[in-house]
């Protein structure tokens, strides 16, 4: 028996639903942490071989079936090392969130999630069952007993306790924990918590908490994984969004963790960590879709040139394709903007003036349209002509779109559905307008200036008023109040499910609530059909909050 107990921790992406990719990198990464790490233990993520989550993929026996035989397959060839693995265990007629155990060759054990999240972006009862015979999971591994929860299990007292109480000096955890910005002190506090209740009639525990990394359609897991010792020090957490090998020693006598290999955050502050959010949920979603190049329009405006941004992060400029498409209302200085932007950070960008299709529409509509006012319609129609152009751009030469529209917009419908709501993926779409200011901010304060010398995001494009530039001397405020007005009171309403009343006595005043209550209330539909983009508040839009489109609820 060592003093030491080595862990490796794969704080690594393993993509939903590749069942075989992910068996063969865990067999390959089990054989890495034994010869390269000469671990005793090597921790996989929650659901690391079907990947998290699988939704419906869950309802197909088929795929239930071959997460248990690439299980199988993974256990026959595990020799000199444990392993942990996560993976979705079918049993007659239920499934299981499940870990097992497995060593010399076989499966030893397996742990089923006791506490199934079934709120915000959770839906694990609608897959899994609990087993009500399941007790705690506790094995030995060089005489060191090590107890197993999963993630969800470590947010209730009970399921670690009883672990505890079979004897576990040591806690292993693995999550499958989404991002959202200021998680990272409440995982912290848990599992602070948790190893001080484990004190309570004993020397105590320490814990391994191992959380997925990479984006997966809106979801983005930022790992950030956590060691932490018994006496409750809770180390600092691996840096977020970053694929690594996490390596420690744990001491059995003082059961205190000693890192071998950790590489910590540089900058944790709720910018650098939105920024990584947008910039690895776009690059994940783009290479795992099977996209190496984007389209998007870029108008001289803030939402357009912050995502030019992220997505230059995200795949480099030689992969990120620009165009702008002025009309008859585009300013010259929106023009010259963008081409500033684009010298700056070496991205082709094309021009496609849209004033002849626009022009053709017009015209098409011209005896229909006879007797009537120009109004919205116009404006949308020019919003159109450009999707329809940027749709025949993806379409002709592959590579995806990009859509720019932000929280606030999508909370209001403030956006032209089939027009510059046309793209695939929406990297600032939980981002309100007022984040995506101090976004930009911050960009530009990080990594010196753009490649080729200026500002990442001109400061210009900062400092100009937002404007839709579909009539002229069109200001946003002219429909909506302030961003700071208006995104106060969304913040209440779409994250804090406060009432208008609320919103009215917190000091807001009541007509300008009513308008924005109503137009988020009638712009569900809106957002029922928009494109996915990465999660990063408390309460995104869609799965987060399922609002039904026909509502006659009010507001
Ligand atoms: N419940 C429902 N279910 C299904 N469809 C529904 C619907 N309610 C309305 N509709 C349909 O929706 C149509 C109206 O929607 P839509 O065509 O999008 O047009 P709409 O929402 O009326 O106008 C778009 C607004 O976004 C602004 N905009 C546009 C482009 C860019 C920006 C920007 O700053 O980024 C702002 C623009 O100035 C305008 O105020 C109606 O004609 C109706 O057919
Ligand atoms: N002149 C233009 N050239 C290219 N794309 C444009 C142009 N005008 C609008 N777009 C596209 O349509 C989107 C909606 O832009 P719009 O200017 O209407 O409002 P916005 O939400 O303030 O966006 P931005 O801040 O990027 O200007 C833009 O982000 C951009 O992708
Ligand atoms: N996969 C899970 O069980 C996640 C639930 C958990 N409370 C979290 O987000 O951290």
């Amino acid at each position: 028996m060592s003093k030491t107990l080595r862990i490796a921790m794969a704080q690594f992406d393993f993509p939903v639903g590749a069942v075989r990719q992910n068996a063969e990198r865990i067999l390959a990464m089990i054989q890495e942490a034994r010869d390269d790490y000469s671990a005793d233990v090597v921790l996989f993520p929650e659901l690391a071989l079907s990947g998290y989550p699988p939704e419906d993929l869950l309802m197909r026996p088929g795929f239930l079936a071959d997460c248990h035989d690439t299980l199988e397959e993974i256990a026959s060839q595990v020799q000199g090392i444990t392993a942990v693995v996560g993976w979705p265990q079918a049993a007659g007629s239920v499934v299981y969130n499940a870990a097992s155990v497995l060593r010399d060759g076989r499966v030893t054990h397996t742990y089923r999630k006791r506490e199934l999240p079934n709120y915000a972006v959770f839906d694990e009862r609608r897959y899994f069952s609990v087993d009500p015979d399941s007790e705690a999971c506790v094995f030995e591994v060089d005489g060191l007993r090590i107890g197993l929860v999963i993630c969800e299990d470590l947010w209730f007292a009970e399921p670690m306790a009883e672990a505890v109480d079979a004897g576990a000096e040591l806690m292993l955890v693995p999550n499958a924990s989404p991002f959202e910005r200021d998680k990272h002190a409440d995982r912290d506090a848990l599992i602070g918590r948790r190893i001080r209740e484990s004190r309570a009639h004993g020397p105590g525990v320490g814990l391994a908490y191992l959380n997925v990394v990479g984006g997966q359609d809106a979801l983005m897991f930022d790992g950030a994984s956590v060691v932490a010792d018994a006496d409750g020090s809770v180390h600092p957490a691996a840096a977020a969004f970053t694929d690594q090998w996490l390596v420690v020693d744990f001491n059995r006598e003082t059961r205190s963790f000693m890192p071998v290999q950790w590489m910590d955050d540089g900058d944790e502050s709720r910018d650098a960590l939105a920024w990584r959010a947008v910039v690895r949920g776009t690059q994940d979603y783009c290479r795992k879709n099977g996209f190496g190049k984007v389209w998007l329009g870029l108008s001289g405006g803030i939402d357009s040139s912050v995502v030019l941004a992220i997505a230059v992060d995200a795949l480099g400029a030689e992969n990120v394709t620009a165009v702008r498409m002025p009309s008859r209302y585009t300013a010259d200085l929106s023009n010259d903007l963008a081409a500033i932007q684009c010298a700056s950070l070496g991205v082709e960008l094309l021009t496609l003036p849209i004033e002849k299709p626009f022009q053709g529409f017009l015209d098409a509509l011209e005896e229909t349209f006879a007797g009537q006012p120009v109004d919205v319609t116009e404006e949308n129609l020019q919003s159109r002509t450009r999707g329809a152009l940027l749709m025949a751009l993806s379409n002709k030469f592959g590579g995806l779109l990009l859509t720019t529209g932000n929280k606030s917009e999508y909370a209001v419908g403030y956006a032209t559905i089939y027009g510059d709501m046309c793209g695939g993926y929406a990297p600032i779409k939980d981002l309100y307008k007022t984040e995506v200011y101090a976004l930009s901010r911050w960009r530009n304060t990080v990594g010196g200036s753009a490649p080729n010398g200026g500002m990442v995001i001109p400061q210009e494009v900062i400092e100009r008023p937002p404007s839709a530039e579909l009539r002229a001397d069109q200001k946003d405020q002219d429909s909506l109040p302030p961003y700071d007005v208006l995104d106060a009171i969304l913040l209440r309403h779409v994250d804090q499910e406060q009432s208008r009343d609320d919103i009215v006595s917190a000091g807001y005043d009541a007509a300008t609530v009513d308008k924005v209550l109503r137009l988020v209330r009638i712009s569900e539909w809106k957002r029922h059909q928009s494109a996915p983009g990465p999660k990063v508040s408390r309460r995104a839009f869609s799965r987060e909050r399922r609002y039904p489109i026909t509502n006659g609820y009010g507001t």
